[in-house]
């Protein structure tokens, strides 16, 4: 078996440490990610996938436990620099843009992250069709508002957006935390397309939080079942594809 592009060994999150309060939320969580899997997780309320979100993103530091990212021990590592490899979606639409820039600036600034970017008005006129393309992958306008400020945008437009900046520069891991959820299902299932496309043609390594049970099934090949901050768990390969949905509901 290949080394894995992300792995955790016996992750141990505790909250309230040291008071009458404290309490451990991840109970040694170990997971090894190949790179190009796209893992979809599931588990109730409270279960702990966003607190293993945190953990891989850099935004909480175990308490005890090793992460790897190419080999490397990179636990202590802060949630900037991981950004350099890593991006993550979150469920509020409005969390991922700049809402007084508009669609291409915010695509340019994506883009050049972690560049100078003093050419910023040469760069929008230089990258125009490509930005045009890119959103037209979304297939819901976001090409024809190019120039519109994202606060102006639709949910749906800008949480498409929120996703073409986390993947314009495609990082090597991808944590999309129930990004589909603040929107009318309609607008989820274009978006969950969209995303689904995107992370198979370019091989991205993907984690989908998601409490849509038949999104679970339907995209990734790998399944994660989260409860009470262990992961009880990992289907595979013909072990997903064999699930049925009332075998998912079962589980929950
Ligand atoms: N900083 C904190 N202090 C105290 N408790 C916390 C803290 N962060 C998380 N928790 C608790 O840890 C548990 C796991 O939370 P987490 O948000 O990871 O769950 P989740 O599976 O993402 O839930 P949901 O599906 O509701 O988003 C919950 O019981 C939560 O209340």
């Amino acid at each position: 078996m290949t080394e894995p592009i992300f792995a955790l060994k016996d992750i141990k999150t505790l909250v309230n440490r040291n008071t009458p309060n404290e309490s451990m939320i991840l109970k040694g969580i170990n997971l090894d990610i190949q790179a190009g899997d796209f893992i979809t997780i599931i588990g109730t309320n409270g279960a702990g996938k966003s607190t293993l979100f945190n953990v891989i993103s850099g935004s909480l530091l175990p308490d005890s436990g090793t992460i790897y990212y190419k080999g490397k021990n990179i636990t202590n590592l802060t949630a900037e620099k991981r950004s350099r490899f890593l991006s993550r979606v979150f469920q509020d639409p409005k969390l991922g843009t700049a809402p007084r820039m508009t669609v291409s600036e915010n695509l340019l600034l994506a883009a050049r992250r972690g560049e100078r970017r003093r050419l910023i008005p040469r760069g929008l006129k230089l990258h125009r069709e490509e930005f045009a393309a890119l959103a037209a992958t979304m297939h819901n306008g976001l090409e024809k508002r190019l120039d519109t400020f994202t606060e102006n945008l639709s949910g749906g437009q800008r949480q498409a957006l929120s996703f073409l900046m986390a993947t314009i520069k495609r990082p090597d891991i991808l944590l999309l935390d129930e990004h589909t959820a603040a929107l009318d299902p309609n607008t989820s299932a274009h978006l969950m397309a969209a995303t689904n496309n995107r992370i198979t043609q370019d091989h991205l390594t993907a984690l989908m939080i998601t409490h849509h049970l038949e999104d679970a099934l339907r995209y990734g090949n790998r399944l994660l079942v989260l409860d009470n901050g262990k992961i009880i768990h990992d289907f595979k390969g013909a072990a997903k594809t064999d699930l049925t949905l009332s075998d998912l509901r079962k589980l929950i």
